[in-house]
């Protein structure tokens, strides 16, 4: 698989719940690549959280910083590449992920939902109804998530393990693909 990717990144993009951090990891230990998650870079390069910087200086500085760290990782090679869940929002973003091969985790709000249930590190969802926050987000972002070179539909019972098999048991037919074109 090595061989056959040349290289290439992938590039894990999907609503926030859905696994991209978690699976990401195991692809790369996988693939033999090395494993990077934007979200990661951005608190390192920040020195706060996420949710500090959603608080003090607001989304639009989030996405900013966001699309700076993804320029910089797209002039590497070899990575999996875990992105925030609305990296897709910005249209200067899909130039950078398309110097890759982007994987869409897709899952059923409702499985979303009770990964992140107690979670509090996702700001966008700290809402009265994160139920409906979620649903909104994600038919605004289906369009852009479904311009991905390969959609993985996730069901609750799937482990990491085995979704990171699938994507790597999909990605000779998209990248045989992308030679015809
Ligand atoms: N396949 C899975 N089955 C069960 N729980 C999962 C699975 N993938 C991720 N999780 C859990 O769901 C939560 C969100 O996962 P994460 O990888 O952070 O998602 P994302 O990066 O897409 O927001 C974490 O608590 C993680 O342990
Ligand atoms: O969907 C989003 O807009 C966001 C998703 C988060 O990442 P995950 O998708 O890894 O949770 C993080 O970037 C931030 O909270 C915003
Ligand atoms: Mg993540």
């Amino acid at each position: 698989m090595n061989n056959l990717l040349k290289g290439v990144n992938l590039y894990l993009i999907g609503m926030m719940g859905v696994g991209k951090t978690t699976v990401g990891r195991l692809l790369a230990h996988q693939l033999g690549y090395g494993f990077i998650d934007t979200d990661d870079v951005i608190v390192k390069a920040a020195g706060k959280s996420i949710n500090e910087i959603f608080t003090e200086e607001g989304e639009a500085a989030f996405r900013q910083l966001e699309s700076d760290v993804l320029g910089q990782v797209c002039a590497y090679t070899k990575l999996t590449i875990a992105t925030g869940g609305g990296i897709v929002l910005r249209q200067e973003n899909w130039g950078y992920l398309r110097h890759g091969l982007i994987v869409w985790l897709d899952a059923p709000v409702q499985v979303l939902l009770k990964r992140l249930a107690e979670d509090e590190t996702r700001p966008l969802l700290q809402d009265s109804d994160p139920e409906d926050k979620l649903r909104s987000l994600l038919q605004q972002r289906q369009p852009l998530y479904s311009q991905a070179d390969l959609h993985i539909t996730i069901t609750d019972n799937q482990t990491p393990e085995e979704i990171a098999t699938r994507i790597l048991e999909a990605i000779p037919s998209v990248l045989k693909n992308q030679n015809q074109n």
